[in-house]
């Protein structure tokens, strides 16, 4: 487990980090989202312990990060602008990454790049701005560390590439417990990824809640009812959206889902069914609520 407490970083007059405290679980996906200067970087290189915190603490597994190679060993930072040794092959930085981590899986990684066509012997500095940051979520899967530290990992990836990496992911934290945390500015990336979503804004956290939580008070329904149906009759539902495209109507509501079914078959609808959110739904729901209008914080 990754906790923060307390934790505040400053560059001058900037307050990057501002008293932040959040609990990363094992085996989780954990997104953090948040406009460009929210203070996502600076959280991942705090917690990477490349910066050093001005006041609070990180914990990883019950362990201080700075200066302490224990606790580095437990995961791998895949930073925003990657770096590479000049002139160097991808098979140079596996030979590197496998000489700092113990844990390194060179032929994983072998066969992880050869599946990603990247050739192993091709200068680094020869590949797209993609195929570099395929090259570093390959090192960092075939360190087998136990976090993975991704920041913007998912800009600049295709989308199929994209899935293929939300899909390795998902196989790796199956296997072998392997717990992702992954800054991004848009919350369309983390969508069929995140169990929990922490929303920086300001260097503070203004939100962390379990997705699962969030999805279980919001609700969309696609209906159709009778022509001469009172629409009045919807008012005993906390509406939150709805729309329609000629008789068929899409509803947002909030409350308990037996309870919204139960008010669904009251009404009678000639069909009625409930669809799932996006995170970006259910984001706007519960931003809302703290008075926040979030496609100004994201978007
Ligand atoms: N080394 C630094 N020196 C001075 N200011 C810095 C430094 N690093 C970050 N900052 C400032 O701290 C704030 C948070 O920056 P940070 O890079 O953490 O944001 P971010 O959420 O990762 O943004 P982005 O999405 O653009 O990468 C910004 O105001 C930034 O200008």
């Amino acid at each position: 487990m990754i906790e923060a407490k307390n934790l505040s970083k400053s560059f001058e007059d900037i307050k990057a980090l501002d008293n932040i405290n959040a609990s990363i679980r094992d085996g989780d996906v954990f997104g953090l989202i948040g406009t460009n200067g929210a203070g996502k970087s600076t959280f991942l290189k705090t917690l990477a312990g490349v910066l050093k915190p001005d006041s609070g603490e990180i914990l990883i597994d019950n362990e201080h990060v700075f200066e302490n190679i224990k606790a580095k060993d437990k995961f791998f930072y895949i930073c925003d602008e990657q770096y590479f040794f000049a002139n160097t092959t991808a098979k140079e930085m596996i030979k590197f990454y496998s000489s700092v981590y113990k844990s390194f899986d060179v032929k994983k990684c072998e066969s992880l790049l050869n599946a990603l066509d990247l050739g192993l012997n091709r200068k680094v500095n020869t590949f797209s701005k993609g195929m570099k940051k395929q090259l570093c979520i390959a090192m960092g899967v075939a360190s087998n560390t136990k976090y993975l530290l991704c920041d913007e990992t998912f800009d600049g990836l295709d989308p199929v590439m994209r899935q293929a990496v939300k899909s390795l992911f998902a196989k790796e934290m199956d296997e072998r417990g392997l717990t992702p945390i992954i800054a991004s500015h848009n919350l369309r990336e983390l969508e069929d990824i995140c169990d929990h979503v922490g929303l920086l804004h300001k260097g503070g956290i203004l939100l962390s809640k379990d997705v699962s939580d969030m999805k279980l008070n919001i609700h969309k329904i696609q209906c159709v009812f009778e022509n001469d149906f009172d629409m009045d009759r919807l008012k005993s539902f906390d509406i939150m959206q709805i729309k329609n495209s000629g008789r068929v109507y899409t509803i947002t509501v909030k409350g308990d889902e037996d309870e919204v079914k139960a008010k669904m078959e009251q009404l009678n609808p000639v069909f009625y069914e409930l669809m799932d959110l996006s995170l970006e739904e259910i984001f706007i729901s519960e931003t809302e609520v703290h008075g926040y209008d979030i496609k100004k914080l994201i978007f």
